[in-house]
């Protein structure tokens, strides 16, 4: 029998430190490897709130938190019995002057005696040494052979080292795509339709469906529970689709469009809707107007022309009241799906790449 002493069993014990903005495969690996010469690894975020800010902001992105990245790393590690720490650093000197309190609040922060640190930086060995003088410093890929990416290079050009960022990272980079609009204007075809151009996910109006199954197709039947229902359908689905996009993610209705057929059928918004809306959620809202002919679906309700114009005008006025900033709407007008199509497309490649291909 093997007896362990404290010191053996602290040796078992590893942690991995850094910043994480964002996660990408690189710090996976590394995790992983890490992971596979020790009993226990702690992973440990370091968060400094104004210099993350800044970070974030220089590169036109909104604030990556902590908090945030702590739950990417978790969902990335789940399963593994690797602990996700968070460690605040506001109050300590930035590197190198820190080193001191840094390592006095690692040893606060991970509940047990460690024995080993990793890392990537050859450089910060004689630190670690100064210290951290009983643990060991073991550094992984420094040359970062595998996945030569750092988290600079994805804040500054996301979409260009998509296939880099942690899988649970994408959603926040993902750019948002509404189309929105008022019943048959093609919103579902050009939903699939662009989420094939662009080689990625959307997700589609589920409440006709919930019309279909649960009221028989008739909307005069519609209760306003029926209406809170369906927006939190819509929103477990919208995340699902958004797991899986490909840089950009693109969505047949949103909060408001189920706010409004609320007023529509009830006379009234849904009491839960409204928690639902997030003006500042999509990237790009193309607005859908109501210029192709007229489908009949057994379902729709507003055919007339009249009313499929002014229904257009009344959405866009509920957005404004919810916040949304309709100058910025890119609004389809055309009367024929080709150019509705090559018009959505030069929207989506202006926003991805911030510029209009020529349409060939
Ligand atoms: N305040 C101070 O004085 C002080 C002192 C020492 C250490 N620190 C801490 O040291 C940490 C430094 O983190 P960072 O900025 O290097 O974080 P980071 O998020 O950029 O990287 C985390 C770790 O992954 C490694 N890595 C990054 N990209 C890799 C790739 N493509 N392949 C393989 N490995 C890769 C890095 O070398 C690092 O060891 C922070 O936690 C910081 O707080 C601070």
């Amino acid at each position: 029998m093997c007896n362990l002493t404290d010191d053996d069993i602290s040796m078992n014990v590893g942690v991995f430190p850094g910043k994480f903005l964002p996660p990408h495969r690189g710090h996976i690996t590394a995790i992983l490897r890490a992971h596979a010469l020790c009993e226990k690894l702690y992973v440990v975020v370091s968060e400094r709130c104004i210099e993350d800010g800044e970070l974030c902001n220089r590169a036109g992105l909104n604030y990556i938190s902590g908090v945030l990245r702590q739950r990417w790393l978790s969902q990335e590690l789940q399963g593994l019995e690797i602990v996700v720490l968070l460690q605040n650093e506001d109050a300590m000197a930035p590197f190198p002057q820190g080193w001191g309190d840094y390592a006095t609040l690692l040893t606060q922060t991970v509940p047990e005696p460690f024995g080993v640190i990793f890392g990537g930086e050859e450089s910060y060995r004689d630190g670690h040494k100064q210290h951290f003088p009983d643990v060991d410093y073991r550094v992984l890929d420094p040359e970062r052979t595998q996945w030569p990416i750092s988290g600079t290079e994805i804040r500054e050009q996301p979409y260009r080292h998509w296939d880099y960022i942690a899988g649970a990272a994408r959603p926040f980079f993902a750019r948002k795509v509404l189309i929105t609009g008022p019943e048959s204007c093609g919103k579902t075809t050009l939903t699939r339709k662009l989420a094939k151009v662009y080689c990625s996910s959307w997700s589609e109006e589920l409440g006709r469906d919930y019309q279909h199954d649960v009221v028989g197709g008739n909307g005069n039947l519609f209760d306003l529970e029926d209406f809170n229902r369906i927006t939190h359908l819509q929103y477990e689905q919208d995340l699902k689709a958004l797991r899986t996009a490909n840089k950009v993610c693109f969505f047949d209705t949103d909060a408001v469009v189920t706010a409004f057929f609320s007023q529509v059928f009830l006379g009234s918004v849904a009491n839960r809707v409204e928690s639902f809306i997030e003006p500042s959620k999509y990237d790009l809202v193309i607005a859908l107007k109501p210029t192709v002919p007229w489908v009949a679906d057994g379902m729709r309700e507003l055919g007339e022309q009249g009313v499929r114009d002014v229904s257009f005008e009344q959405l866009l006025k509920l957005y404004r009241q919810y916040g949304f900033n309709t100058d910025a709407f890119v609004v389809i007008a055309e009367t024929d799906y080709y150019s509705r199509l090559e018009h959505c497309i030069a929207a989506v490649d202006h926003l991805l790449y911030g510029k209009v291909k020529t349409i060939l």
